[in-house]
């Protein structure tokens, strides 16, 4: 990265020195390997705050145009606001993951860009109950079943014919460290990114022969709303750093920034040959 800005200014001070300047076609090139993503489309679910909010972010910083989506249409006027105010390509919609119509309708926002989709990244997740498993309601099962779990597999599904015809394609799922270091707590929650790690492998082994990637990121606590309420309801922050810091390598919380660059990588052609795997994005710990 140093080379490239270093080597930036002797386009200009190439007349007045020996070195030979830098071709158009070179200094494209370097361009875009400064935006890998240009050109790009990604639709993201939960991203007005949060994780979704720092992938969008990155994603849109790295050339891409994104589609910013979640439940409530102010909190999507604000995330679009804010990036737009970085000057970045950003456009949204209100969509809650779980309900049919605000999919098509998603979809169909998406298509107004450039008529097709790139990248799928689904980041919208709910825990509405922190108890017993098997106290769990029928009602809750579905909840966090459908959000979870079955909205990632819906939204591909529609998105799938506006995907396959781009190339270089590829969707990205967000399952959770709980998947594999189960929270008592939370067993339905646990459940649901414990299938995300099944549906990602299944996904990735379907659309291979069309040339579509399929990968998942298993964050660790990130601080982010969502995260400190599952983890500090009953503690402060500081009181469970110590037993934290015993699972937890890099001793700290990860950011939600933690999660984007490893996101926009995947959606690269750098990770061209890389599908179906369950990315550890937590500090790392002996324990996973
Ligand atoms: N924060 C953590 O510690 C952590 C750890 C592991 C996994 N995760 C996962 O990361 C994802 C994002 O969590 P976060 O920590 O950024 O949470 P957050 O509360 O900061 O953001 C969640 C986003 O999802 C949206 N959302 C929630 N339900 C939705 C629905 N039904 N339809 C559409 N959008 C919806 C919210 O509006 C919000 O934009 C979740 O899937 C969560 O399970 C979080």
């Amino acid at each position: 990265m140093a080379a490239m800005f270093r080597s930036v200014p002797q386009v200009f001070r190439g007349s007045r020195c020996a070195l030979v300047p830098l071709s158009a076609r070179t200094i494209s090139k370097r361009a875009d390997e400064r935006r890998p993503l240009a050109d790009k489309v990604a639709v993201i679910t939960g991203s007005t705050k949060g994780i979704g909010f720092a992938i969008a972010q990155r994603l849109a910083q790295n050339g891409a145009h994104v589609v910013i989506s979640s439940r409530k249409q102010q909190n999507v006027d604000h995330a679009v606001a804010m990036l737009k105010e970085e000057g970045l390509s950003v456009t949204g919609t209100v969509c809650h993951v779980g309900k049919a119509k605000d999919r098509q309708h998603l979809v169909a926002t998406a298509l107004e860009h450039s008529g097709g989709v790139d990248f799928l990244v689904c980041v919208a997740g709910v825990n509405p109950l922190v108890g017993s498993t098997l106290g769990a309601s029928e009602q809750i099962w579905d909840k966090v079943l459908d959000v979870n779990v079955k909205s990632p597999a819906l939204l591909l599904s529609r998105l799938l014919p506006h995907m396959e015809k781009r190339g270089g394609s590829c969707v990205v799922l967000v399952s959770s460290v709980a998947a594999y270091l189960p929270v008592p707590t939370l067993g339905v929650y646990n459940t649901s990114k414990t299938a995300l790690l099944g549906l990602s492998k299944s996904l990735a082994i379907e659309l291979a022969p069309k040339g579509i990637r399929v990968n998942c990121i298993v964050p660790g606590i990130i601080k982010t709303d969502f995260g400190l309420g599952l983890g500090v309801r009953e503690k402060t922050m500081s009181n469970m750093l110590p037993d934290l810091n015993k699972i937890y390598g890099l001793q700290r919380f990860g950011e939600p920034e933690d999660c984007a660059g490893i996101v926009s990588f995947l959606c690269s052609p750098d990770a061209s040959y890389i599908t179906g795997e369950n990315i550890i994005v937590a500090g790392f710990s002996p324990r996973l």
